[in-house]
């Protein structure tokens, strides 16, 4: 396995449109679409811009929502999760197998329409991780992602 790119930091959020107003006119970040719900994920959506990664705000969504707890914990919301990308979901979801680590759920399609997982924040030093296949990019003439090279 080779770690990708950050692609994004989760951040839990009780209103998603208080927070996309706090990152607009607060850090001055690009919001370029309205927030969308994800009801196969529990959580409503929306991406903040910045030059290297994205921020996804996630507020819950439905009774189950996976953030409810989370929420509970930490009223004002906060940081929630890292997502690294990954080039191939299945080599890396066997790695964290074979570690013991443990997966929570199926791999699942994410917001960027590609394969995701998350791995237990217990076992990966108390952080909740999401690992992303990578979305398709334009590669270079060897048909690699430049940073998987
Ligand atoms: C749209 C998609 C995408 O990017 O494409 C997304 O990101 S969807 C993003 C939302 N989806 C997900 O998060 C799916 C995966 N998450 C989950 O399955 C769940 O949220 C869990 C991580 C299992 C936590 O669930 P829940 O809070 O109900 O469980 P729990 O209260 O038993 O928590 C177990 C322990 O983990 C801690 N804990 C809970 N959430 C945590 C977090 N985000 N970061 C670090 N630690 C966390 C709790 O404080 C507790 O510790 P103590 O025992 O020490 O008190
Ligand atoms: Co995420």
């Amino acid at each position: 396995m080779k770690l990708g790119p950050l692609n994004h930091v989760g951040v839990a959020t009780p209103s998603i449109d208080e927070a996309v107003t706090f990152w607009r006119e607060t850090m001055c970040a690009s919001v370029i679409h309205e927030p969308f719900d994800m009801p196969e994920q529990g959580v409503r959506v929306c991406f903040v811009d910045t030059p290297n990664s994205q921020i996804e705000l996630l507020e819950p969504l439905g009774a189950d929502s996976p953030i409810a707890g989370f929420l509970e914990k930490n009223p004002q919301g906060g940081q929630h999760h890292l997502c690294f990308e990954v080039p191939d979901i299945e080599a890396a979801r066997s790695r964290f197998e074979e570690l013991g680590k443990r997966i929570l759920g199926p791999t699942r399609i994410g917001a960027h329409g590609t394969p995701i997982f998350f791995l237990h924040p217990k076992d990966m030093g108390g952080i909740l991780t999401e690992i992303m296949e990578t979305p398709e990019k334009p590669a270079d003439e060897t048909g690699k992602f430049a940073w998987a090279q």
